[in-house]
């Protein structure tokens, strides 16, 4: 069987886990299981890899804490179902991660805190700094302030835009199938696992038509949507049964588990899209004019040595613009350092980043990866 290379390289990864997984379809929140994941992330983040956990389960686990054994219809009732159960799922992440010595944060969305530009940035900034502090975030949907229209409604979608937030590398799905089947395999026993697909791929509709379990909300369907919403920052899918023994570090280990979904284009160039088109920039660099001429010819990343002037206040991981002397805008990137560090090493050469700041992060100040030339 080939190796899949995706996840051997991915250095940020949003893991997506399902309300019926959580919850041992409904009989309360499967803790042994929920160790097990833990343990193969505790692994991930070991070898440096930055992990967000997207946790369904809250309103499965306070259902079954309240004694409650139908989902209730009405809006508040399942608001405070989740409010019950979020306290659990909260309290079993954080003690199973403590195993680890690794610390957890509980980070709660709403729809709109991702569609307002000012709050967008700040759950990004939040996440890297959070992510930056080697802490494992627990994403869930805010289902105390969300009303019937702004409901992510689906735990998948709430996973792509935490990946396309955080720019990650990929979206682990982790449901009650082994994968993405041709056709719903609880009503057809002879359906087949699909193994590799571009996410944009219109025959993945009419296999994920079948609707969802009796816990989860969106079924594949939403899961086929959020490939393709995370496609669109250049993050791969995988869909992937999370009863499978140590399904992650087996996918790390490139092994074809579950169902891959790829974006359209190169990673490098969807994420490149993605960002000139959804990101403010936050200050300004001006170049010398030999780096204005080596980011011109293309394929480099640029380095402090060709920084005249730092403008504007910015964090490590925000964009800024790049411009040449006249003030005319050559690139778009994420800067690697704060707006006060990136004025310290201006001019310098990167080998002296650790004497000026006491410490080196990365030797450029934007990397080619993260840059768009306009
Ligand atoms: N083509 C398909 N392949 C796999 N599962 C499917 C398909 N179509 C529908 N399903 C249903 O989707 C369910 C998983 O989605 P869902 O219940 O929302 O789970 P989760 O809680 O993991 O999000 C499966 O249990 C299955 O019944
Ligand atoms: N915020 C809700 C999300 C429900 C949900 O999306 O469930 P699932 O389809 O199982 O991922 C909860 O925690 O119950």
């Amino acid at each position: 069987m080939s190796k899949r290379t995706q996840l051997r390289q991915a250095r940020r990864l949003v893991v997506k886990i399902g309300s019926a997984l959580l919850t041992n379809d409904g009989r309360g929140l499967d803790v042994a299981a929920l160790g097990l994941w833990v343990d193969q992330i505790a692994e991930l983040v070991s070898d440096g890899v930055e992990v967000v956990i997207v946790s369904s389960g809250s309103v499965a686990e306070g259902m079954s804490r309240l004694g409650w054994t139908v989902r209730p219809e009405q809006l508040h009732e399942l608001q405070a179902a989740a409010a019950v159960g979020q306290m659990g799922l909260v309290q079993t992440w954080e003690a199973q991660f403590k195993r680890h010595d690794i610390h957890t944060a509980q980070i709660l969305l709403t729809h709109d805190d991702l569609s307002d530009r000012k709050r967008y940035l700040n759950a990004r900034s939040t996440l890297r700094a959070l992510l930056d502090f080697g802490v494992v975030p627990i994403v869930n949907e805010n289902d105390t302030v969300v009303t019937d229209e702004i409901r992510f409604g689906d735990n998948d979608t709430l996973g792509a835009l935490v990946a396309n937030l955080i720019e990650a590398d990929g979206l682990i799905i982790l449901t009650d199938q082994l994968g993405l089947f041709d056709k719903d395999p609880r009503k057809n026993p002879d359906a087949k696992m699909v193994d590799e697909r571009r996410a944009s791929d219109s025959e993945l509709d009419a296999m994920a038509a079948g609707g969802a379990g009796a816990l989860g909300r969106g079924g594949m369907q939403t899961k086929v949507r959020a490939a393709r919403l995370a496609a669109r920052s250049g993050a791969f899918t995988v869909i992937v049964g999370g009863r499978i023994e140590k399904a992650i570090s087996r996918l790390r280990d490139g092994e074809s588990i579950g169902t891959l979904l790829l974006p359209e284009q190169g990673r490098i160039a969807a994420r490149k899209q993605w960002l000139a088109s959804h990101l403010q920039t936050r200050g300004k660099l001006t170049l010398d004019q030999g780096a204005v001429n080596v980011l011109c010819r293309g394929g480099r990343s640029l380095l402090p040595v060709g920084v005249k002037s730092v403008s504007g206040q910015f964090r490590r991981g925000e964009m800024v613009s790049c411009v040449d002397e006249t003030g005319k805008e050559i690139a778009r990137g994420l800067v690697n350092y704060d707006a006060d560090e990136a004025r310290a090493i201006a001019g310098r050469s990167s080998d002296r980043i650790t004497e000026v700041l006491g410490y080196i992060s990365d030797e450029e100040m934007v990397h080619r990866d993260n840059m768009v030339i306009v």
